[in-house]
């Protein structure tokens, strides 16, 4: 008996397919994949309904060409999931389950773990035979894990093992099995440090919500040991074979993290972000599900990662913009977590040392348990901040004399000096002396950006490559100039005045290749006079103990964005920055080089914290009805043409007002920066008081905005929650 089976296909359209199955309905499961022929595409989508053949047009229906999966493939904890983010962030289902699926699953590889070849201990040998020094050591780690190591495992212990291991062999002492492959143990775990009382008051307070939910934000100054609350959490939840998701943001920490977690537990961890390859990813997505990995650590996406035995969700840096999707599916991770963690009726923690207003708010309002570390770990203090005026800092390629006299006296004490600055290339803008002319991007509403090392001018919105002119292509003068700074700019100035101290430039640029970070991360933790010149990359996060400078260089610009949300992004970068500082024994110092020093904002953000900075954020937010008092959702439309945007924009807000809705509807107006690579923006806005109200009026509505003629010659797309209005 065939049946019909209902798919969710990635396509742009909001719908789902029905096929026709050749085999009966016992063998299909909700949540399988399989292989379908779409228009004249061949695609691959998840199996979301199967139904009985009813009287319907069965002969008009395409068959299915190929089931993929013939066991149970997406647990239903995950099929629900993505279906409330289809729904909440009313995107297309299809388009949805291709963002939670690892890259290869979603191209059809089959369901299957790798293996490995483990090495067991058979028996002991023979007292007469002759054992060599690395033959023993093997051995003796054998001794230690009775179900096997690989050979990877082996060798990063104790280097080539490949004649000892076959001599072993030979004698009959060890012998292979074929395992499924777990990532490489730590084999010497780290002492266990000695927790404060404040992370211990937090750990019990966890632990206290084991199989409930309950949303914790967990708020701890920089270098107050947040990771080792963390990890001590994992410890209990591991030992009760309870898996835990661990949520990063998408910068180059990963590595540094997943190290601590790695020394600390002996737990099988696997990692998921864009520095893994698709096969390990899938690896570890499917040890995931079967309960092979007890943590996972991950970026934005792997908050879909499905697990068969989950006990708790953390996530690090919650306030992290990189949280947030901004194409496609616009999903907010946290949001997306705090949701699983919720259904799945287990506990959440939110860790930060400058939470987002969201979080704030909802601790407010009583719905997230507080938990802080006030002070810093092992008898690390915060360092000194001061502001120092930017006067003459553009005769020093943008350096005051101060700040150069200070990063002097802390590299004389062998020290590590941390500049930040939060623009990569040379310059931001080049400018004819003569008649004014400024290079700006063909496609962009922006300025090209100078990149002296590669002789080239870059638009960082599109992407746009030019070479770097000699001469002005307006008047044929010679004379062009760069204003302002970026990385490379401190950079070359800093190995012109301090001859013998290397100088570390760390931002996208610099790092693109494989390792690249890891390698200057490595470098810096070996100590010694080091100056690093880097932008956010190097400013959240990470723990370098001989950092006792840190330098803040124009950071100004910030203070006067449109954007409703600079002013916390802002405080919460500075405050990051400075947390890099005095991590270890000796005492930090941060300067902050602005021209702006009786602006409010570094008043505030020094006498007062970034906690009474954002109270205050807080509270004018709320009286200004701004996110996160009340909700928001904004369409945005793009053209090639100039006003198709607004003009589609203008259609649907006419749809929207056809309802009576209590939901305020602004707009449409020009992006902030209105020309993209090449497409003029738009943006309407959806404000309202009562979520429910505001998901209905787009559901009520979203289909004849898809029937729209001008939608089709213009892209749209809703953002929920928007956190960028640029
Ligand atoms: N109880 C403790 N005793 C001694 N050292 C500790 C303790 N807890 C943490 N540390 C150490 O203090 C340093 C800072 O801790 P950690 O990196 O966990 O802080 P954090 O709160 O995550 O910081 P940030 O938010 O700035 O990234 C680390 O080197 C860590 O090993
Ligand atoms: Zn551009």
């Amino acid at each position: 008996m065939s049946c019909i089976v209902e798919i969710a296909l990635s396509c742009p359209l909001r719908q789902t397919f029905d096929y026709l199955s050749d085999d009966p309905a016992e063998n299909w499961q909700i949540g399988m994949r399989a292989s379908v022929s779409f228009g004249s595409r061949q695609l691959i989508g998840i199996v979301v309904a199967i139904k009985p053949i009813a009287e319907k047009a069965v002969d008009k229906l395409k068959k299915i060409d190929q089931q993929i999966d013939k066991q149970s493939f997406l647990p239903n904890e995950i099929m629900q999931l993505v279906q409330w983010v289809s729904r909440y962030y009313h995107h297309p289902v299809g388009e949805c389950f291709q963002t939670a699926l690892p890259k290869r699953l979603r191209l059809g590889d089959p369901d299957e773990m790798q293996t490995e070849t483990y090495w067991i201990l058979h028996q002991q040998p023979d007292s007469t035979s002759k054992t060599g020094k690395k033959q023993q050591q093997i051995l003796d780690l054998l001794e230690d894990y009775p179900e096997g190591l690989s050979e990877k495992a082996l060798r990063v212990q104790l280097g080539n093992v490949k004649s000892s291991l076959s001599a072993l062999v030979q004698q009959n002492v060890v012998a292979a099995r074929q395992y499924v492959a777990l990532p490489v143990p730590c084999l010497e775990l780290q002492q266990q440090v000695l927790l404060n009382n404040q992370q211990k008051q937090s750990i019990e307070t966890i632990l206290g919500s084991k199989g409930q939910f309950s949303t914790f934000l967990l708020q701890g100054i920089t270098g107050s040991g947040k990771t080792e609350v963390y990890i001590e959490t994992c410890r209990e939840f591991v030992e009760n074979q309870q898996q835990v998701l661990v949520l990063i943001p998408e910068i180059g920490l990963t590595t540094q993290f997943v190290e601590r977690f790695r020394q600390s537990l002996n737990a099988s961890i696997v990692v998921i972000n864009s520095s893994v390859s698709d096969s390990d990813r899938k690896q570890a997505w499917l040890l995931a599900r079967a309960g092979k990995a007890d943590i996972i650590i991950g970026t934005r996406s792997a908050v879909f990662t499905p697990m068969i035995n989950p006990g708790l969700i953390i996530i690090d840096e919650e306030h992290d913009s990189s949280y947030k999707q901004q194409d496609g599916l616009r999903y907010h991770a946290r949001n997306v977590a705090l949701m699983r963690a919720k259904s799945l009726n287990i506990p959440i923690v939110l860790g930060s040392a400058t939470p987002s207003l969201e979080t704030l708010y909802q601790v407010k309002q009583q719905r997230y348990q507080f938990l802080e570390l006030t002070e810093r770990a092992g008898g690390a203090s915060l360092p000194k901040v001061a502001l120092l005026a930017a006067q003459n800092s553009s005769e020093n390629n943008g350096l005051s004399s101060s700040l150069i006299n200070a990063i002097e006296k802390h590299i004389k004490q062998n020290h590590q000096v941390l500049l930040f600055i939060n623009r990569r290339g040379f310059a931001p803008v080049l400018m004819c002396h003569q008649c004014h002319w400024q290079a700006n991007c063909r496609s962009c509403d922006a300025k090209m950006v100078v990149h002296q090392h590669q002789n080239r001018l870059f638009c960082h919105h599109c992407g746009l490559i030019q070479i770097l002119p000699k001469i002005c292509p307006e008047c044929g003068n010679t004379e062009l100039k760069s204003y302002g700074v970026g990385t490379e700019k401190i950079e070359q100035a800093l190995t012109a005045i301090f001859k013998d101290v290397p100088v570390l430039r760390i931002d996208r640029d610099s790092t693109q290749r494989v390792n690249s970070f890891a390698n200057m991360v490595k470098q810096i933790n070996q100590g010694q006079a080091a100056i690093l010149v880097g932008t956010q990359m190097l400013a959240k996060g990470h723990d370098f103990h001989d950092v006792t400078l840190v330098g803040v260089v124009d950071a100004d610009q910030a203070l006067f964005s449109a954007d409703f949300r600079a002013t916390e992004s802002l405080a919460q970068l500075i405050t990051q920055v400075t947390g890099r500082a005095g991590r270890g024994k000796k005492a930090g110092e941060v300067l902050i080089q602005t021209e702006q020093p009786e602006h409010p904002f570094w008043q505030n953000l020094l006498q007062h914290g970034y906690e009474s900075v954002a109270d205050n954020l807080l509270s004018e937010r709320i009286q200004m009805e701004l996110p996160p008092h009340g909700f928001w959702a904004v369409w945005r439309a793009e053209a090639k043409e100039k006003d198709l945007a607004i003009e589609l924009l203008q259609q649907v807000s006419g749809l929207l007002q056809q309802s009576n809705s209590s939901v305020l509807i602004l707009g449409p107006v020009p992006a902030l920066m209105e020309k993209r690579a090449g497409r003029y923006r738009a943006q309407l806005l959806m404000r309202s008081a009562d979520r429910g109200a505001l998901h209905q009026l787009i559901d009520q509505h979203i289909d004849s905005v898809t029937k729209l003629k001008l939608a089709r010659k213009a892209r749209w797309s809703i953002d929920i929650d928007p956190t960028e209005l640029i």
